[in-house]
């Protein structure tokens, strides 16, 4: 209240203030114009027309000397400074603008949180290109500074997501310049929908490896080369593990010709006996000593390709360039079962550490292990075993437990994972292949017999030119392929010597007889009886050849 009466007398004050002021300037305004009157003599109005047009004039040249005065300080020439003026009109405001950002991508991967919400992919950093034959979508693009590819894999399953996808429709991987480029694929429709043809053998010669599959997109995929890794191959039933492993075989072939050396044992006569004309060795057995004794063959070659190889370096020369070995065994559980009694026991962890030793240190000297089995449960195949492989294959399994088996316990913890039960189990032949680093979705390569028939043919046919050529069969590969048709790991002299047409009866001069011509000295069976092992006479022969 008493604020407002304050204010009122403040306002009434001001009026009587103004009007005062305008008294004063009235009276000294019509004093000027008095004396002028006054001075000049001349009528009211053209006294103030003529103080008008002097204060006008007055005004105008003040105007002038100030532009003038501004002008020279501001030292630029008139021309500028009125282009400079034009300029200034007519330019649209200068912003700050950033480079244009891929519009799909980035909303993608902020809504999947790879990126940040102020973070962007930039539109000349992405190319999208749509897959032949309708196929779907690959985005190739660099994701922001201080992001990787593997963020984005990471993610995977929620980048699908944004893009309106599933998880096995989209693959990704890292571009080829630096760990900021990212590929990805995005497929219109579940992947392997149609079946892709398989390669032709020019295909196959072409490929930078040895090709076992197909990838969702109809690239070969294989192996870059046997040194790099075993394969275990797990799956259940009727997936497509044989199918898969006889295109590695087939393949094999073709890129190796008859330099390649194939060891095979199957629990029955199955997918694998298609090689057996041409294969080292082939055997059809489920028993754990076949198993045992093909495990044993290769150690012992590789035991020899250790001491080749130490005695080059010895020697100063260069490490010996061995064939290439490819020892394929379906179905594994069965040959690690035990009854449980101590014989059993014991033979199994020979067994164990014989075989997890042949795939660990097989690679080395161009041995290359391929395991499969249609039971990945823990126990079937021993974990030590398992251990041991680098690269894994998965065909389908129903349940992560399967999976873990398959791709290793850690399988999920790796870069962008694919769960194997998510594949549809009604496509035979579609697997993970994880390479102990990323996975990939694959589908094994299917070929007509005709073509497997034609390339073991070819292969016999160059093989037996080479046999041709070459000196007939020794006393000691005579040995060999009697042991190994009889399906033998030792012979006593007294079955050997009559085998190879030696017929003295007397036991010492037979054996002397026999370790003459065969040129190796006979050593003491289980049971004591003198005789030869398979894997000295292979030895033997190897060493010899
Ligand atoms: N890539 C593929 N394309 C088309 N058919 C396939 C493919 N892979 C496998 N199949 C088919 O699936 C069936 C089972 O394949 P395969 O014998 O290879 O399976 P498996 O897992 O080895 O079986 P098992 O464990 O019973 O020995 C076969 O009829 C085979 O022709």
């Amino acid at each position: 209240m008493g604020k407002k009466k304050r204010r009122h007398d403040d306002r009434e004050e001001d009026v009587y203030g103004h009007t005062a002021g305008a008294i004063g300037g009235l009276a000294m305004v019509m004093g000027v114009l008095f004396a002028i009157k006054d001075k000049t003599g001349l009528s009211w109005p053209a006294t103030v027309i003529l103080t008008v047009a002097v204060l006008v004039a007055l005004g105008y040249a003040a105007w002038w000397v100030k532009s003038r005065v501004q002008r020279m300080w501001a030292r630029t020439p008139p021309e500028a400074s009125f282009s400079t003026a034009l300029a200034t009109q007519e330019a649209p405001p200068v912003e700050e603008e950033g480079p244009a950002r891929d519009e799909e991508l980035t909303k993608a991967l902020v809504a999947s949180r790879v990126i940040g919400k102020d973070e962007f992919v930039r539109a000349d950093e992405s190319v999208v290109t749509p897959l032949p034959h309708g196929l779907g979508t690959r985005y190739e693009f660099k994701v922001p500074a201080g992001r990787t590819y593997k963020d984005v894999a990471a993610k995977t399953e929620a980048v699908a997501g944004a893009l309106d996808a599933t998880r096995m429709r989209t693959q990704v991987e890292r571009g080829e310049l630096s760990a900021r480029d990212v590929e990805m694929t995005v497929l219109a429709q579940p992947p392997f929908t149609a079946p892709f043809a398989p390669p032709t053998r020019e295909m196959i010669l072409a490929h930078d490896g040895i090709p076992f599959a197909h990838s969702m997109t109809g690239e070969l995929v294989g192996m870059d080369d046997f040194t790099k890794g075993a394969i275990f191959v797990a799956g259940m039933t009727q997936t497509g593990k044989s199918t898969l492993t006889v295109a590695l075989l087939t393949c094999a072939y073709i890129a190796y010709g008859t330099e390649l050396d194939v060891y095979l044992i199957e629990g029955k006569p199955g997918a694998l006996t298609r090689f057996e004309k041409v294969a080292v060795r082939y055997e059809a057995s489920s028993k754990a000593t076949a198993f045992d004794s093909m495990v044993r063959e290769l150690l012992q070659i590789q035991q020899e390709r250790y001491e080749m190889d130490m005695q080059a370096m010895r020697e100063r020369k260069s490490t010996p360039r061995h064939r290439q070995i490819l020892f394929i065994a379906d179905e594994v559980a069965d040959y690690y079962v035990s009854d449980g009694s101590a014989e059993a026991k014991k033979q199994k962890a020979r067994l164990v550490k014989n075989s997890s030793e042949l795939v660990r240190k097989g690679l080395e000297c161009g041995i290359t292990v391929v395991m499969m089995t249609q039971r990945p449960s823990d126990k079937a195949v021993p974990v030590e075993v398992r251990d041991q492989f680098k690269k894994r294959i998965c065909l389908y399994v129903s349940g992560k437990g399967g999976a873990e088996v398959a791709l290793g316990s850690d399988y999920f913890k790796t870069e962008s994972p694919i769960h194997p039960a998510l594949m549809d189990a009604s496509i035979q032949g579609q697997g993970v292949y994880f390479d102990g680093v990323s996975s990939k979705l694959v589908r094994g390569i299917r070929f007509e017999n005709d073509f497997i028939w034609q390339v073991v043919d070819d292969v016999a046919a160059r093989r037996e030119k080479h046999i041709e050529a070459a000196a007939p069969d020794t006393p000691l590969r005579q040995a060999i392929n009697i042991m190994r048709a009889r399906r033998v790991d030792f012979m006593p002299t007294a079955e050997l010597a009559p085998a190879l047409g030696i017929t003295e009866t007397d036991r010492t001069e037979r054996g002397k007889l026999l370790a003459k011509l065969l040129g190796v000295p006979a050593g003491k069976g289980a049971k004591g009886a003198r005789g030869y092992r398979l894997t000295d006479l292979t030895a033997a022969e190897r060493s010899r050849s």
